[in-house]
């Protein structure tokens, strides 16, 4: 991704200071803003500000560390106690990316790996691993990319849902991640995005993000994929994910269950795009996956239009699982994950 200095970064550490893309406000504008205290990173990741399971996890862990670098406690235990209390303060913000929990757990871990080190000394430590998470995130996206491009040929169509593109990562995306790759291989990959009602992150931010990148790219209602799988105009759908259960039972944006059921009706390939931060063994399956339900007004009066009655019942589920079975492979940074999923994952994880 030869233009990867060009690309807008979601999430910057600058001068010290945890500063955010603010994503509510694309396509029209770019506008970064600073997270300085936790209430400020837990109102961002709420109202997807910041969003995408890896950028939820990065923003978490650069504001578990800004929410204890000017702590003053006496001693190590009274230290983790103010960490606890602030990490599970962020847990509360979203319940379904995996990513900000492991991220906030490998906080924690770092922190009392350092115990016996000094408390500026602990602080460091947990800067540095919350760089590290972005890096590593930045580095697993990248080879996401790769891995799903070996399935992919110039010339293809894709259809994608909602965004996994770079702004839900620390760089390059996951789903969106080889559309890069291909463009700068000068392959003639097109796009087919769906807007993703109903806070439309598929028309706001994937169609900007391969936009800015020169990519074909064609914006399509939710209930027009049917219609253009029908017309044969689709290679392959790729989504990214939010959680994966053991069984390999996906999690993803809603809408993403009904794209792999029709992908399934047309015989198209469905594929999870997913860092392995985001499988959760300790979920066993789909069912046990908790989804978020969010206000009736991003439904009923979406971005201040109202379109529906006051008063009306709303059911705004952000999430849906789709189950193992309709899933072609699971695409991570060690490798494509095929069925029978539950064995690929406990190999993939000891890699
Ligand atoms: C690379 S993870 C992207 C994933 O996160 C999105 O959810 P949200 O926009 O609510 O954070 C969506 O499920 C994407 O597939």
């Amino acid at each position: 991704m030869d233009n990867s200095q060009d690309c807008v970064l979601s999430i910057k550490w600058e001068n010290d200071n945890l500063v955010i893309l603010d994503q509510t406000k694309l396509p029209e504008k770019v506008e970064y803003i600073t997270l300085q205290t936790i209430e400020e990173v837990w109102d961002a990741i709420y109202k997807l500000k910041v969003r995408g399971a890896p950028a939820i996890g990065i923003v978490a862990a650069y504001g578990l560390y800004i929410s204890v670098r000017n702590s003053k406690a006496a001693d190590f235990e009274s230290f983790y106690q103010e960490l606890r209390k602030n990490s599970d303060y962020v847990a509360s913000s979203r319940p379904t990316a995996v990513n900000l929990f492991w991220a906030l757990k490998r906080m924690e871990k770092r922190a009392l790996d350092s115990k016996n080190k000094t408390l500026e000394e602990i602080k460091m430590d947990l800067l540095n691993e919350a760089h590290a998470i972005r890096d590593e995130d930045e580095a697993m996206c990248k080879s996401i990319g790769e891995n799903l491009l070996t399935l992919l040929k110039d010339g293809m169509t894709i259809l994608t849902h909602c965004n996994a593109g770079g702004l839900a990562t620390a760089r390059y995306g996951t789903a969106l991640s080889p559309i890069f790759l291909a463009k700068d291989k000068g392959w003639n990959i097109k796009v087919f995005a769906d807007e993703t009602r109903p806070l439309l992150q598929g028309a706001r931010l994937t169609v900007w993000e391969l936009m800015q990148y020169g990519v074909d790219v064609t914006l399509i209602c939710d209930n027009m994929a049917a219609h253009v799988m029908s017309k044969g105009w689709i290679d392959a759908v790729i989504t990214g994910c939010d959680r994966v259960a053991a069984n390999g039972d996906a999690a993803n944006k809603i809408g993403t269950y009904g794209l792999a059921v029709l992908a399934k009706a047309h015989n198209i390939p469905f594929y999870i795009a997913a860092p392995s931060s985001t499988i959760d063994i300790d979920t066993p399956d789909g069912g046990k996956i908790v989804i978020e339900e969010r206000s009736e007004e991003e439904v009923s009066c979406g971005f201040g239009k109202r379109t529906a009655p006051i008063g009306v019942k709303v059911y705004n589920p952000a999430f849906d699982v789709t189950p193992n079975h309709l899933i072609t492979a699971i695409v991570t940074e060690k490798g494509i994950l095929r069925p029978p999923y539950k064995e690929a994952i406990e190999i993939i994880l000891k890699k």
